[in-house]
């Protein structure tokens, strides 16, 4: 008798909490209250990659079709009628999301009051240039960046690198902005775990929708391990595992990874430019689900701050499997590392081990 008068109690309860949610919700509509606007940076905006990402940004992909946003888009001074010329068209785009745009090419205005920001310029390999002679020139400018972040960016800014060496640069960041909290740096490896999706959605010929958690473990580079162990299908029969279907372990030992490290070499050779749409996408994918959280039951990949997760040296910024919920992401704990997978996660680790080193010593 009890138990029945408690079931009511607990459905007469959760009724009526579900009922007034739906109509606070319906009254929000119904005054049509808009959200506040998100400022987000995009730096190196007149590049391939700022060029791809300003409009879906502008049309909610980034953070969703309820968001009004400013963009804020910064870029070198040589490239400053080419900015110039993207906001023009911005404007003529109309977009309603959209409620302000500041181009420029000072790092200090382009910080200023900084929701999230996605650091996409940086100094690009030149032939014959050292890795060296990269390095430091991405150390100074993501040093000088960092800087601007931590005086004028808002408290609880988001940060995504995608620049390369894009762990790397996170890192610098990271150690130039003590007051952005470490949590909050990431880099993008989003677009090699939508890679490795797709690589497998077009092996077993399934939708890439249907196949999910896949890992990227460490850096985005070509020592990076994609790892298919606990990936699995959605079938009509229930979920199946990736190695399962796929049914030939050669395959995904060797081409597969093979593959995905080197994808980005091979659109480079194909389009005689780098990734771009595919890296704006990617992007955007990687900031919506660390705002709104990922789905129930899947996890996706991001370069993070190491806390010693999967023995991971602490302090580098290395790709992990995550899930988010409420603006922060968690690394999914206690998934088996087979022997095979152990080598390759220790070999993109000790790449970032000096990758660390030589951009340290660029500082001195
Ligand atoms: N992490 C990833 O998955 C991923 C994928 C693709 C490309 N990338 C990297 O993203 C970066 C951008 O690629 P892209 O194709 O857009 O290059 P791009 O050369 O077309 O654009 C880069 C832009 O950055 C600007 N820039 C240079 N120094 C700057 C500075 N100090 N401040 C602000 N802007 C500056 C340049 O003027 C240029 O407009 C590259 O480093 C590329 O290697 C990373
Ligand atoms: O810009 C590059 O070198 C390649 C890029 O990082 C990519 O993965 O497409």
């Amino acid at each position: 008798m009890d138990y029945i008068m408690l079931l009511q109690k607990i459905l007469v309860v959760s009724f009526t909490v579900v009922f007034f949610w739906k109509l606070i919700k319906y009254m929000w509509g119904f005054l049509n209250i808009e959200k506040e606007p998100v400022t987000v940076l995009v730096t190196g905006a007149a590049g391939q990659i700022g060029y791809a990402i300003v409009p879906m940004i502008a049309r909610g992909a980034m953070l969703g079709p309820d968001q009004p946003v400013i963009l804020h888009m910064l870029d070198i001074e040589p490239a400053a009628e080419a900015l110039n010329g993207v906001r023009m068209e911005l404007i003529d785009a109309a977009f309603p999301l959209l409620k302000g745009v500041v181009a420029t090419t000072n790092a200090e205005e382009a910080c200023k009051g900084v929701n999230i920001a996605v650091m996409v310029g940086g100094f690009p390999r030149k032939e014959g240039m050292e890795r060296k002679d990269v390095m430091s020139k991405n150390v100074s400018i993501y040093k000088a960046q960092a800087s601007a972040l931590e005086k004028h960016a808002a408290e609880d800014c988001k940060v995504l690198v995608v620049a390369n060496p894009a762990n790397t640069n996170a890192l610098i960041l990271k150690k130039f902005a003590p007051s952005i909290p470490e949590k909050n740096i990431t880099c993008l490896t989003r677009l090699d775990h939508n890679r490795a999706l797709g690589q497998i959605s077009e092996r077993i010929n399934v939708h890439v929708g249907d196949v999910k958690n896949v890992i990227i473990w460490g850096n985005h580079s070509s020592t990076q391990y994609p790892d298919v162990n606990h990936a699995t299908v959605a079938t009509s029969s229930g979920e199946k595992n990736v190695r399962e279907l796929v049914a030939d372990d050669n395959w995904l030992n060797s081409e597969f990874i093979t593959m995905v490290q080197q994808r980005g070499a091979a659109i480079i050779k194909a389009r005689k430019l780098s990734s771009a749409l595919s890296a704006a996408s990617s992007a955007c994918d990687h900031i919506r689900d660390w705002v709104l959280g990922t789905p129930k039951g899947k996890w996706v990949s991001m370069g993070v701050y190491s806390d010693g997760s999967y023995g991971i040296q602490p302090g580098l910024i290395y790709s992990f499997p995550v899930t988010c919920e409420k603006g922060e992401w968690s690394i999914v704990q206690g998934l088996k590392i087979d022997e095979f997978s152990r080598a390759k996660l220790d070999a993109t680790e000790q790449e970032l081990i000096e990758e660390k080193a030589l951009a340290y010593s660029c500082l001195n």
